[in-house]
């Protein structure tokens, strides 16, 4: 490493709360020493932390080391030499004396050394011995060394005067207890125990590393030295990662924070430049992630039964525990999200498919709809043998139930108003409405009255039905021959209720051929699913959806009628209204539409003949003076404008003319622009001009929106010479401004009337 990467590797330990850092080995080279000087004197070591420096038993390296430290407020020194039988008859060619008194010399020029630099720098000092290859030297040996060298060190005490004792498995030769039982017998056998921190420091040449620390800290051990994700020679040493999330699974607290793991991996694997494994404990990038259905079905019913659990602790004040299957930490403690927890391929289920939804779409399918779409997944996954996606999910998803924008089906859902017939009795519920689960209980009978699109035609449709849904399904078997009937139904909703405004229902859908029902015993269903603020609008789309699925098949839906006529018995009214929807974008009203049915069938009539759509589209231009620039002869308007008074009051000016007269200045009051036209007019015209109906919507997408307004406009007068006068007219006008096309459209509705002026 260079400096540079060594003082952020420090750094980084020092952010996660390590307290004693092995930092160098100064004598080694330049760049240790200068490393140890530079966070010295750059001041990067925090009062309550000491760093280490490691030497062998070499007088001249020994001075480097101690060298290196001066001035800091902390430091280990940490010297080593070998005392096993191989190492000292190969690598030292020593006896046991010889050992012994290499260990006895440098640990008293240690003393010296370290005190005259304490003198000289005020540097208070712990000193750590490693008998290297304790696991191998004879037990009993390795105490004899240790109490040497504390006899040699002669100031061992308590609390920070404590000698520190380390006891290295240089290389891990035996199973973890053999370890545990070495500490356990020094820890039992080493006098003056209490003035001692017994020290582990165990590799992981055998693969159980941490099993030694665990089993070691158990038989007595004080401290553990290693690294973060085990670095270090051969297989390393010990992770002190996973050591420490270990102990936080447990629910002790490990004193390190490691709540942003993927920094500290960040930082660690650039500096190292080792990769971590992909299943290394608790780091590993798959270590959160489940693959195989039986684990994705236990995570998500985890999470569903831990927020409930929470819930009532919450409610009693109790600790919120994480007890997730097959999680055994949750990630969230470590700066993780929830993204990677389930992955999708061929050997996965339903259940994390349909947790992946929930995730990414807040869809919470019913338990049928999950295997419905699990077997569309599933074959993608096992026809392409490769891992989906969460973004593959989510669009096979959207593709499959024509959900969201991008995916219409062939029916889409342009505007709809459902009104309760009160006055006509509930009818029993018939056989076929029986097994309906559609969330209609209400016996209250229902109309829907609606525009969709079918195959990019307008179509006015209308039905009526036990509620919204089968009204709905009602109007789809008359208008459209699609005879189909709910056998399932769920709903949800998707923000939670505090969320208030922004909360969305969503609703599920499984419809079957009602035709086939009624047959044979086919049981082949297609599921929809729709989301939308207002809940019946969600049921509708579901409905919807569903139906899409079903007519995938391509088959033909009846046209809409390209003729109307008096004697053609097959036109109504709806496709009167579907021709002006398509032509004119207009979306008349149920009592408009009915309006000018009739005068179409008058028309059909006087013609004796059938009237073709430009015909129809044509009259209604007529009728209505929609699209007419010809000057009004009745009440024409040459600027208005809309005060705002207090409240929700307002006050329209306008400059008007009547009856062709010169223009003159009107206002009026009301609760809003309309009213107050009204206000206005009646400053001239006599009787009263009321709205009984009035409904607007918009036409067009982005900069082109406009707005359309309908008004049924009722006039009374009573005179000499009218008697008692009562009419009425619809007005239709479209505005870019919304305002502006409500009081056209009233201004057309009066043009149409026998307005009389006050004298
Ligand atoms: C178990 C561990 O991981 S301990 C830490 C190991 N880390 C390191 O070794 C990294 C730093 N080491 C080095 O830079 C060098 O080895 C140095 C500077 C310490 C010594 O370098 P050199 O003098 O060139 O010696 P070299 O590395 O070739 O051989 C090591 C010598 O030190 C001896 N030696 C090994 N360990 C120790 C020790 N703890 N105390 C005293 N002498 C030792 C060896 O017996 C050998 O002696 P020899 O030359 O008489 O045969
Ligand atoms: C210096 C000693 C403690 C060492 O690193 C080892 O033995 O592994």
């Amino acid at each position: 490493m260079t400096i540079e990467q060594k003082t952020t590797f420090f750094r980084e330990l020092v952010k996660c709360g390590v307290k004693q850092i092995e930092v160098a080995y100064p004598s080694a080279s330049d760049t240790d020493f200068a490393f140890v000087r530079g966070l010295i004197e750059k001041h990067e070591i925090p009062d309550d932390v000491w760093i280490q420096v490691l030497t062998p038993a070499r007088e001249d390296l020994i001075r480097r080391t101690i060298d290196s430290v001066a001035g800091s407020k902390h430091a280990i020194i940490h010297m080593y030499n070998a005392t096993s039988p191989t190492f000292r008859n190969v690598v030292f060619r020593n006896s046991k004396e010889q050992t012994l008194d290499l260990a006895i010399k440098h640990t008293k020029i240690i003393r010296q050394l370290t005190e005259e630099c304490t003198q000289k720098y005020g540097t208070k000092f712990i000193y750590e011995y490693s008998p290297e290859t304790f696991t191998q030297t004879e037990p009993d040996f390795a105490i004899e060394v240790c109490e040497a060298v504390k006899k040699a060190w002669g100031k061992a005490g308590l609390g920070d005067e404590r000698i520190i004792f380390n006891l290295p498995s240089t290389v891990e030769i035996a199973p973890p207890n053999h370890y545990a039982d070495q500490i356990e017998n020094f820890c039992n056998k080493i006098s003056e125990r209490e003035k001692i921190i017994v020290s582990l420091h165990p590799h992981n040449d055998r693969g159980t590393g941490i099993a030694s620390a665990e089993l070691g800290t158990l038989a007595g051990g004080d401290r553990i030295e290693g690294c973060f994700f085990g670095n270090g020679e051969r297989t390393g040493n010990v992770d002190l990662v996973t050591l420490a999330l270990n102990l936080y699974t447990q629910g002790i607290p490990p004193m390190l924070d490691l709540s942003d793991l993927q920094n500290t991996i960040d930082v660690v694997t650039a500096c190292n430049d080792l990769p971590i494994p992909a299943r290394y404990p608790y780091a590993g990038e798959l270590v959160y992630t489940a693959f195989s259905g039986s684990h994705q079905d236990a995570i998500k019913k985890g999470f569903e039964a831990q927020r409930l659990r929470h819930e009532e602790c919450k409610a009693k004040g109790e600790p919120l525990l994480w007890d997730i299957p097959y999680l055994p930490i949750d990630p969230a403690d470590l700066g993780q999200t929830y993204e990677a927890l389930i992955r999708v391929n061929s050997q996965s289920g339903k259940g994390g498919i349909s947790y992946l939804l929930k995730q990414n779409l807040h869809l919470d399918l019913p338990r049928k709809m999950q295997v419905a779409f699990y077997q569309v997944v599933q074959e993608v996954s096992d026809r392409e043998a490769r891992e989906m996606t969460v973004d593959d999910i989510t669009s096979a998803f959207k593709r499959t139930y024509h959900f969201g924008t991008g995916h219409k089906g062939r029916l889409s859902l342009r505007s709809f108003k459902i009104s309760s017939l009160d006055s006509e009795k509930p009818k029993p519920k018939t056989e076929s409405d029986q097994d309906q689960e559609s969330g209609e209980e209400d016996d209250t009978q229902r109309r829907f009255d609606g525009t969709v699109s079918v195959d990019g035609v307008y179509r006015v449709i209308r039905g009526k039905g036990n509620g919204p849904l089968s009204a709905l399904l009602d109007a789809l078997r008359t208008h459209l021959s699609l005879d189909f009937a709910i056998r399932e139904y769920s709903e949800h909703t998707i923000n939670d209720a505090d969320e208030g405004e922004n909360a969305q229902a969503a609703s599920y859908v499984e419809l079957i051929s009602a035709t086939e029902r009624k047959t044979t015993s086919t049981r082949q269903s297609w599921w929809g699913v729709g989301v939308d603020a207002d809940i019946a609008r969600s049921g509708l789309r579901a409905v919807l959806s569903a139906i899409n699925c079903a007519i995938i098949d391509g088959r033909e839906l009846p046209n809409l009628k390209l003729s109307v006529g008096f004697h053609s018995k097959s036109s109504g009214q709806e496709d009167v209204a579907s021709v002006i929807v398509n032509q004119l974008g207009l979306e008349l009203p149920r009592r408009f539409q009915a309006a000018f049915f009739e005068v179409v069938q008058r028309n059909a009539l006087e013609e004796a003949d059938e009237i073709s759509i430009d015909g129809v589209t044509q009259l209604f231009k007529d009728t209505y003076k929609y699209q007419n620039d010809s000057p009004s002869t009745k009440v024409s308007m040459e600027s208005f404008k809309l005060d705002h008074l207090d409240g929700s009051r307002r006050s329209l000016t306008g400059s008007f003319s009547f009856f062709g007269g010169a223009s003159r200045t009107i206002s009026g009051t009301g609760n809003g622009p309309l009213s107050s036209l009204l206000a206005a007019l009646h400053t001239q015209i006599a009787g009263t001009l009321s709205i009984r109906d009035y409904w607007e919507h918009s036409i067009g997408e982005g900069s082109e929106v406009r707005a359309a307004s309908y008004v049924d406009l009722v006039y009374e007068v009573t005179g000499e010479s009218t008697k008692n006068l009562k009419s009425s007219a619809w007005g239709v006008a479209t505005d870019t401004d919304i305002t502006a096309s409500g009081v056209k459209a009233v201004l057309n509705a009066v043009n149409d009337l026998n307005v009389v002026l006050k004298n």
